[in-house]
């Protein structure tokens, strides 16, 4: 994309472990992130879909700065986050924000909700006593509860309010851009509905930018502008929700949508999907999905493809040597 990106990561990679033992052996690393490209216009929602394992957790958190990329960079409206979360941690941690999947495990049990969604509006400059409460009320107001719970302690509220003050203390700090971390997967489904409902409600009011990242197809397809489809730390397809899910070009995409049965999409059939996930210590050659794949063929096993556009639809990529749907 042009320079008008907001968030802008380049070549991203984060391995753990790995390097050398004291006697000079290589120890086993795991490639958790890899080479991933891609980027966010400002108020745009990205989806973010994969497996378990297949890094998208670990991606979330290099964004949000509570993990360091080993090579590959990451800017947001041109900035480089690495040297500004060095520079001013408190500056950065205000314009990125994180939403955690467990809501209760997440807010700290001896505080109360006042003094949980307090603790970031004091980085803010020029908020007296009276605007504090203020702020406190308009916080509860924007994820529908009422001031007077702000008194209680979280254990005594259910997963989706608690989930709904994660989100309040998220917006507490006036950020740019959340980042949620399969935020609905802990709870029951009429109570997931509300809680997408307000993001979305608070995207619009707010002008919000979201990374949201979900391994359920459903939640993505109805939350996302754009998605970005991982296997095994690589980013496979990204492109217009719509577009991914109707027309998708990577073979793991379309296996994963396969899984999900909606209408007019066709069910798997059972063979298909069961295969492990590559063992991460040891990476296959190649393309990483190529021994679950129908469409395999010898360059496969060679190096892993590039990166390329569906034709008439540029915004449209996939790495796959024998894309679908194209003709
Ligand atoms: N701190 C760590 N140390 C070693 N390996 C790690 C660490 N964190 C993640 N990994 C490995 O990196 C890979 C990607 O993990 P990650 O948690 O990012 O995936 P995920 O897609 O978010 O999975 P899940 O949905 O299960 O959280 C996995 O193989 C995981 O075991």
């Amino acid at each position: 994309m042009s320079g008008a990106a907001f968030l802008d990561i380049d070549r991203l990679e984060r391995v753990f472990g790995g390097g050398r033992t004291l006697f000079g052996r290589a120890r086993p690393g795991v490639h958790a992130v890899r080479e991933v490209t891609l980027d966010l216009r400002r108020g745009e929602t990205l989806g973010i879909v994969g497996e378990s394992g297949c890094g998208k957790s670990t991606l979330a958190r290099m964004i949000v700065g509570l993990d360091r990329p080993t090579a590959g960079r990451i800017t947001l409206d041109g900035r480089d986050l690495v040297a500004e979360a060095r520079r001013d941690p408190r500056a950065l941690a205000r314009r990125i924000q994180y939403v955690f999947q467990d809501p209760v495990a997440s807010l700290n049990p001896r505080r109360t909700i006042r003094a949980i969604l307090e603790a970031p509006l004091r980085h803010l400059r020029g908020l007296d006593g009276a605007a504090r409460g203020r702020r406190l009320a308009d916080l509860m107001e924007a994820v529908n509860l009422a001031p007077e719970h702000l008194d209680r302690y979280p254990h005594e509220f259910s997963g989706g309010q608690a989930q709904r003050i994660g989100i309040a203390r998220a917006l507490a700090a006036e950020p740019d851009l959340i980042v949620l971390d399969e935020p609905v997967s802990a709870l029951d489904v009429s109570v997931q509905a509300q809680v997408l409902n307000i993001l979305d409600g608070l995207r619009e009011r707010f002008g919000l930018t979201y990374v949201f990242i979900s391994h359920d197809l459903a939640v993505i397809e109805s939350v996302s502008d754009r998605v970005a489809v991982m296997y095994f730390g690589h980013l496979v397809e990204i492109g217009r929700v719509a577009d991914v899910f109707a027309r998708p070009r990577h073979p793991y995409t379309r296996l994963l949508l396969a899984s999900v049965p909606a209408p007019g999409r066709a069910v798997a059939p059972p063979e298909e999907g069961e295969a492990e996930l590559p063992d991460p210590y040891h990476p296959p050659p190649g393309c990483p999905f190529h021994a679950r794949c129908p469409r395999r063929s010898d360059i496969c096993l060679t190096a892993f493809p590039p990166r390329d556009s569906a034709p008439g639809r540029a915004d449209h990529l996939s790495a796959c040597y024998h894309p679908e749907g194209d003709d």
